[in-house]
């Protein structure tokens, strides 16, 4: 199967270029500018609001939600309830990142209670996901050094990325907004997380070969992602999956 990921990472990719689908994102207050960024350098259109009068019409007519836990507060609680109710309504595909639920037992209950809730991909680092239970029916990926994705007992590892990512806050915040992105044009999402994080991997090594810090790779990621081609994601991809 790790064979086809690749070709259909380079579908998928076009397919966000010509649809824009627009992710709605509820994003946390510390990078809602830097990940919407990226999903526009992407080809998708953000939307970021999270007010609780307005983010039911918001999630109605868009592709797909990202659901953040970080800085996680009362009207953010508010919000997510009725995008999630929105989104399950309308049908429309939503990833979860349980942004620091290891540092706060009533948000990793929190982050439990969403995952039963239907979301298609859960995206955390490895110690939020340490933490939760995924249930069988959600793309668990962790992302670190290898990224990893598993659902019904395929499980793909994607070792591109660039150790520059780590030393950047909120690179993990926009894998998860890329990964609601190629949502919204794959219905199967396994597929769709498996492309995203090629994609933001390759993405990476391509920033890391300009980028001489944290500082500079930024903005090289956000160009790498605008400018990644389907000739570098069939080059560079390293994909594989796990060995029994
Ligand atoms: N050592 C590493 N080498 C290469 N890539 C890495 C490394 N560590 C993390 N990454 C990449 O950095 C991105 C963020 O992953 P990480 O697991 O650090 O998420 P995170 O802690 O949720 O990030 P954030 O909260 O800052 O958004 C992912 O794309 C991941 O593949
Ligand atoms: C640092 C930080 N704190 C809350 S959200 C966030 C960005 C993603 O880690
Ligand atoms: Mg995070």
């Amino acid at each position: 199967m790790s064979g086809a990921i690749p070709e259909r990472a380079v579908e998928l990719l076009g397919e966000v270029r010509r649809r824009r689908p627009r992710i709605h994102c509820l994003m946390n207050s510390v990078v809602p500018k830097f990940v919407a960024d990226g999903l526009s350098a992407l080809g998708a259109i953000p939307s970021m609001t999270s007010s609780p009068e307005e983010v039911g019409h918001f999630v109605a007519k868009a592709d797909a939600l990202l659901v953040n836990l970080g800085t996680l507060d009362a009207q953010r609680r508010e919000a997510i309830g009725i995008a999630v109710d929105v989104a399950d309504e309308k049908g429309r595909p939503w990833a979860l990142d349980p942004a620091h639920c290891d540092y706060s037992p009533p948000r990793a209950a929190f982050a439990q209670e969403l995952l039963a809730r239907g979301p298609a991909v859960l995206r955390a680092n490895a110690a939020e996901y340490d933490l939760l239970a995924v249930p069988a029916d959600v793309v668990a990926v962790r992302t670190g050094k290898a990224d990893r994705i598993a659902w019904n007992g395929a499980v793909l590892h994607v070792e591109n990325g660039h150790p520059l990512t780590a030393l950047v806050t909120g690179t993990g915040c926009l894998s998860g907004a890329v990964i609601a992105a190629f949502l919204a044009v794959e219905a199967d999402p396994f597929l769709a997380a498996s492309a995203a994080m090629l994609v933001f991997g390759i993405a990476a090594e391509m920033a890391g070969k300009t980028a001489t810090g944290p500082g500079s790779f930024e903005p090289a990621l956000l160009d790498a992602l605008a400018s990644l081609e389907g000739t570098h994601i069939l080059q560079f991809a390293k994909a594989d999956n796990e060995q029994g």
